[in-house]
């Protein structure tokens, strides 16, 4: 079996320091680096909390880029640092495979270039869930026959961005199969700014946010007589691992940018 080196951007977040518990006990991925905020110069071994395992610590990309042998590098941060740490990755040759979530069509497309110009595999997925890929799947099928929808997603109050990226890969997906049309009463007015939640294509996105909460979403469709509720909950980080371990297998058979797990599944 070829060993894939990684390197992880954000071990000490709720997902990272998962993908790092994720890497430790797998047989085919080796954690040779890791960028972080803290602790340039260090050993991921010797910080408190992490795993035991032996790879350098980076502040700088570039350096990590330059100094440390890998295949892949896992991207666990923020919107703006996911960006910069994706677009430096393919400048050096190495896969991206991302879970950041909060990147504009832009920064997609742009990406998307860079990689298809480097010959170079990255996945970009916004849920690593097999349970959510499958929610977003079966919504884009029920799309066809239910025109009208709301997507309903509640997070942990430590999330930065919202919509959650899955909700609009969700809301993209339905878009492939649904008239752009306006929902609700033609005269409705939001006496509370925001009440009828984000208008995405006519359909709209309501996002909460609380603690106590993991990644969950909703999506109902509506029609005479009838709704449709198709539902997820990732009640554990864990539940993301078997499609992080799943994009950074399959990413080394790739030569062009995915966006979304389901292009690397039956
Ligand atoms: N695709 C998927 O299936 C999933 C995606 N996500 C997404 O993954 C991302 C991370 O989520 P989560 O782990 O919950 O967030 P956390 O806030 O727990 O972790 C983010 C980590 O990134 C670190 N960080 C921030 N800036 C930098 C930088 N410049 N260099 C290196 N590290 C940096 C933070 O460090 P510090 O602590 O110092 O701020 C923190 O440790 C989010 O975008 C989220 O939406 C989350 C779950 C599933
Ligand atoms: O921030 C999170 O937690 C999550 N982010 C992703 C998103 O924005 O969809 C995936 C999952 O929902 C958890």
């Amino acid at each position: 079996m070829n060993q894939i080196k990684c390197i992880v951007a954000g071990p000490r977040g709720k997902m990272g320091s998962e993908a790092l518990r994720m890497i430790e006990k797998d047989e085919q991925l080796t954690l040779t680096g890791c960028i972080d905020r803290k602790y340039d110069g260090m050993n991921v071994k010797d910080v408190d909390g992490l795993p035991k395992l032996d790879a350098p610590i980076f502040t700088d990309t570039e350096v990590c880029l330059q100094e440390v042998e890998a295949d892949v590098l896992i991207d666990l941060t923020t919107p703006e640092f996911g960006y910069k740490h994706t677009k430096l990755a393919l400048e050096h040759n190495v896969r991206p495979v991302v879970g950041t979530t909060g990147f504009s069509d832009e920064q997609l497309e742009e990406l998307r270039s860079l990689a298809a110009e480097k010959q170079l595999g990255a996945v970009i997925a916004p849920n690593f869930a097999i349970g959510a890929v499958l929610m977003m799947q079966f919504s884009k099928w029920a799309a066809k026959h239910f025109p009208d929808v709301e997507i309903i997603e509640k997070h942990h109050d430590q999330k930065l961005d919202a919509p959650s990226g899955t909700a609009v890969k969700t809301a993209q997906l339905i878009q492939e199969e649904r008239n752009t049309h306006k929902q609700g009463h033609e005269n409705e007015k939001e006496t509370i700014a925001g009440a009828r939640g984000a208008d995405f294509d006519g359909m709209r996105i309501h996002s909460l946010r609380l603690p106590g909460l993991v990644a969950h979403q909703e999506v109902v469709f509506g029609n005479l007589g009838e709704t449709l509720t198709i539902k997820h909950d990732s009640h554990h980080r864990e539940s993301f691992m078997s499609g992080v371990k799943l994009a950074a297998t399959e990413v080394m058979k790739l030569d062009v940018l995915v966006y979304g797990l389901e292009h690397l599944l039956d």
